[in-house]
């Protein structure tokens, strides 16, 4: 950039309130500043905050709560009274725990014929089972006697005693047999068998088969015993009393946990897509970047601000889990729990920013999201719900590419982690005593073991999955945050924004990216203009007004060092990567300079090419060919530099509803670099200056249409810009308010360059130093307001009333006076005479300064020369009221655009002679308005401009 300077620099930039910062201090700054304002925004946002981090934690664990308490009560339920069944030997009992000492048979009464069958079933069953005789034992008579051996037959007084006993000594006796010996002839043996249901149920014996045994070993000693008497046998059967275990192990945390713990970080995760998609598609954090952000601040600040928020879920998660007391929890190394939901939220919450970057808009990002939901929920549902299927997935020998590619996703990785944690801790009830018995429990050095060979599970063919050690599910996690983490930072710069911008895909390859070679063109400026001039359109050059071609040759020329220089810029929107015939051309070869200290207004139809100039300049979108250097960085390739020198006031407001105004300005502050110190000053300064100081701390979201703009204005001006943007800026705004702002702009432009766009003339003609109009993308007229009234428009109008009578007179006079004045509207006295535009014709202004001369009459301040005498001192006695008009800018506008559009134009969706009609109804207006002040002496204050409007008026 040294050759420009050569050429003479633009003005040095004015000392700033912006600090001097390193690569590392401005994105350490800039951090904080976002965090600050992620901070905010997730306390406001507090619903939202509470639901991810405590209420979705809470409310899934509270639902396994209660599914689990469901479960234990379910399985805690006493049966007292099981119903009898009416049915038809036995091996040695088991205890409470295994080991435990047991009774085999309780059985009454203890008289000798029963005690004779009791023995004769012993024998007999002991040759069927080839174990040892049940012994019989003496008899038993108090409930609270502990078996220290395993016992064999065991007389008791009464049924209620063997009912009792079972009570108090739960799974301790096998088999009770209560006998009811009834007197006969016939003899008529009844007995009832106490059999522990849950065998058959929990399939220690399926089929019943041990209870088919005793009864039939029973019959045949009964048989025995009473040999040849006349005998009926009677059997029932009944359950011991039903008694849990004392402690259940937590079947439910197991199955359902991971679906749960699931759902409950997916609240986070659809959160992220939502946010950071709709500040995309809002334009927030365009708006952010424009003015300085980096982008990986932006992604930096949303990772520490939502990891954040997964961390306080998993101690949220954690704690819950102990006071609710699950196993998985209270067993578990709470560093273990903890990072396992903690790498778990980071790879999902990475996976989310992945997904970011494909979508623009947040219904499609929820969309996504839900299908991610739906497949992780399948997942968690259906593989992790027990470790019989969810351990054959990390078997080695299932897929080894399926499992390749499952690892790829955190839910997946998650579920097997959580697996782990639960086969150690859950514990199980051990089917044949009806006990629980406790798992080993999760250490933190078991997290590097391999699973047990009895904790894992047991296949048809009797083989167990080979599983890696827990740890591997934490580096697959944490594989998954890099990996997705790189797939977002890739992904981000590749695809191309709403805008158009994106990276090459080898962008990472290029020393410029890394900042270590030198941004954009390799060749100096100099060069750079002359290739330009060489590519220059000579074609437009054909119509192009004299002033347009003027100002492109002022923007080519090299000796000319403007603060801003366009040259060539051209737009255009195509639908395909093929060049269409009808693509759109939106901005055609604009050649265009300004200056510091001036304020360009652009003017054009609906269509015309306007934001996209802006926009282009502004780095939201690229432009198809051309360039401009502001301040010598250009803005195809020094974006980055430009953006630390500019300010930018979309068209559409871009603002955090839920922030206020002080916080915008101060969050914009931050990114911008401006000192801290000064921030309260620019605050007050800015926000009283645009009138929104006593709405400073209401939120945006809360503001009028025109409020919003004024802060949108505010924003574009802060961090001292060299030059800044208004597409618009005081759309909706009301007449004082405009002019408020017009006065902050007027007063602001010192030392800047100011391009702004405008519908309103007034505002055009106001505040703009120079005007530009454009039509189809072109630039059609350039100047200040005066020279562009002069150079196209109709010139002056005098309007002229008299009484009826005079009418004719008042017209031969002047005819006389004034040849070149064209009659254009005569009725009932009121004359309307247009004087050609001078354009540089000097006879043809001193014909209209001699004509208003005549009216005014001598003048009355001494000295002053006498132009024209008449009959009357002050003026012609025939005019009673008279009045002067010059081309308003409204009129050179349509003029202008009627001339671009020779077949009519769409964009105002009217034709040629509607404009007619419009430039009809202006000259009429102004007639009315030159008559409409009762003073003799012109107000020229009343208006911007002391020639457009002046009026006088004649005493009758
Ligand atoms: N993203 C886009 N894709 C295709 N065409 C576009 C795109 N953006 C703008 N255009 C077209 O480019 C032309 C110029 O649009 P632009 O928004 O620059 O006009 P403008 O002068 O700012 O209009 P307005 O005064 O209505 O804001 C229009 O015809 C518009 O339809």
């Amino acid at each position: 950039m040294a050759e420009m300077s050569s050429a003479g620099a633009p003005t040095a930039m004015p000392s700033s309130t912006i600090e001097k910062r390193n690569w590392f201090s401005t994105f350490g700054n800039q951090l904080f500043i976002m965090l600050k304002r992620n901070t905010i925004l997730q306390i406001r946002y507090t619903k939202s905050t509470l639901s991810q981090t405590v209420l979705a934690p809470f409310i899934f664990m509270l639902l396994l709560f209660i599914l689990q308490k469901a479960d234990h009560a379910n399985q805690k339920k006493s049966v007292y009274n099981p119903a009898e069944a009416p049915l038809q030997g036995v091996y040695g009992c088991q205890g409470a725990e295994e080991g435990d000492p047991c009774i085999n048979i309780m059985y009454t009464p203890a008289s000798p014929e029963i005690n004779n069958i009791m023995t004769t079933f012993a024998t007999k069953n002991a040759e069927r089972t080839e174990q040892p005789a049940f012994a019989t034992e003496a008899a038993l008579s108090d409930v609270s006697f502990l078996p220290r051996t395993a016992m064999g037959m065991v007389p008791v007084a009464n049924s209620q005693f063997i009912y009792d006993y079972a009570l108090y000594n739960p799974n301790t006796t096998a088999w009770g047999i209560t006998f009811t010996d009834i007197a006969g002839p016939p003899r008529n043996v009844a007995y009832q068998v106490w059999y522990n249901s849950t065998n058959a149920a929990n399939g220690t014996d399926i089929y019943g088969q041990q209870l088919v045994a005793i009864m039939r070993g029973l019959d045949e000693a009964i048989i025995s015993v009473l040999n040849n008497q006349p005998t009926t046998l009677a059997v029932t059967l009944k359950d011991w009393p039903l008694i849990p275990p004392k402690t259940l192990s937590d079947t439910i945390i197991q199955n359902l946990g991971p679906v749960f713990f699931f759902c409950s970080e997916m609240v986070i995760f659809i959160n992220v897509l939502n946010l950071i998609v709709t500040e995309k598609e809002l334009k927030l954090r365009h708006g952010m970047e424009m003015m300085g952000l980096k982008s990986s601040v932006y992604w930096v600040s949303h990772f520490l601000s939502n990891s954040l928020l997964v961390l306080v879920g998993a101690f949220v998660t954690a704690i819950f889990g102990l006071i609710f007391g699950f196993f998985a929890f209270k067993e578990t190394n709470f560093g273990v729990i903890i990072f396992t939901f903690f790498l778990f939220g980071e790879g999902m919450l990475m996976l989310a920013f992945f997904i970011t970057t494909l979508v623009r808009k947040a219904r499609v990002a929820i969309l996504i999201g839900i299908f991610v939901f739906i497949i992780g929920l399948l997942f968690e549902s259906f593989v992790f719900s027990s470790s019989f299927v969810g351990y054959i997935w990390w078997d080695e020998g299932t897929s080894p590419t399926a499992w390749k590619i499952l690892i790829f996703f955190p839910f997946f990785n998650f579920g097997k982690m959580f697996l782990d944690i639960t086969t150690y801790t859950t514990g199980r009830l051990d089917t044949l005593t009806n006990t629980f018995i406790p798992g080993p429990g999760f250490a933190w050095s078991t997290l590097f073991q391999s699973l047990p060979n009895d904790l894992r599970p047991t296949y048809g063919s009797g083989s167990t999955p080979d599983v890696p050690p827990p740890i591997d599910s934490w580096r697959f996690l944490l594989m998954n945050m890099l990996f997705y983490g790189v797939l977002t930072w890739y992904f981000d710069c590749v695809i191309p924004d709403e805008f158009g911008w994106s990276l090459k895909p080898w962008f990472f390859l290029t020393p410029e990216y890394w900042g270590l070679g030198r941004r954009g063109k390799s060749q100096g400026a100099l060069d750079w203009l002359r290739r330009e001039k060489k590519n220059s359109n000579t074609e437009i050059a054909t119509d192009e007004d004299k002033d347009v071609r003027d100002e492109r040759l002022r923007a080519l020329d090299e000796a000319y060092n403007p603060a801003v220089r366009i040259v060539n810029l051209r737009k255009v929107y195509s639908n395909g990567i093929v060049r269409k015939k009808h693509d759109k051309v939106a901005v055609k070869d604009l050649c265009i300079s300004f200056e510091e200290g001036k304020l360009l207004a652009l003017l054009g139809q609906n269509g015309a090419g306007k934001s996209t100039s802006m926009n282009i300049l502004s780095g939201l979108t690229p432009a198809t060919s051309g360039d401009a250097l502001m301040y010598n960085y250009s803005v195809r390739s020094q974006m980055p530099e430009i953006r630390n020198i500019m300010g930018v006031c979309p068209q559409h407001d871009i603002l955090f509803d839920d922030l206020t105004a002080e916080e915008h300005v101060r969050l914009y502050a931050g990114l911008k670099g401006v000192r801290k110190d000064t921030w309260d000053t620019l605050v007050e300064d800015r926000l009283t200056a645009v009138r929104l100081w006593k709405v400073r701390k209401q939120r945006a979201g809360t503001y009028s249409g025109g409020m919003k703009r004024r802060l949108s204005l505010v924003i574009s001006t802060i961090g001292d810009p060299k030059i800044i943007f208004m597409d618009e800026p005081t759309t909706g705004m009301d007449p004082v308010n405009r002019r408020h702002v017009w006065e902050f702009v007027e007063k602001f432009k010192k030392g800047r360059v100011i391009v702004l766009t405008t519908h309103s003339m007034e505002e055009a003609d106001v505040l703009g130093d120079r005007i530009a109009i454009m039509a189809h993308g072109r630039m059609r007229a350039i100047g200040t307001s005066i020279s562009l009234k002069s150079q196209h428009g109709s010139g002056y109008r005098v309007s002229i009333i008299v009484d009826p009578e005079n009418s004719e007179l008042a017209k031969r006079k002047i005819a006389e006076m004034v040849p070149s004045a064209v009659l254009e509207d005569d009725s009932a006295g009121a004359l309307l005479y247009q004087f050609p535009a001078p354009h540089g014709n000097a006879g043809k202004q001193s014909d209209l300064a001699a004509f208003i001369g005549y009216l005014e009459g001598p003048s009355s301040e001494p000295g002053a020369p006498d132009i024209v005498k008449d009959d009357d001192q002050n003026g012609p006695w025939w005019v009673k009221a008279w009045g002067i008009s010059q081309t308003t800018l409204e009129e050179v506008f349509l003029r202008l655009i009627r001339n671009a559009n020779p077949q009519g134009y769409s964009g105002y969706e009217q034709n040629n002679q509607q404009v007619d009609s419009q430039l009809d109804l202006l000259r009429r207006r102004s007639l009315r308005s030159s008559l409409s002040r009762p003073t003799r002496r012109p107000n020229a204050g009343a208006s911007s401009n002391p020639v457009v409007q002046e009026s006088g008026y004649k005493k009758s």
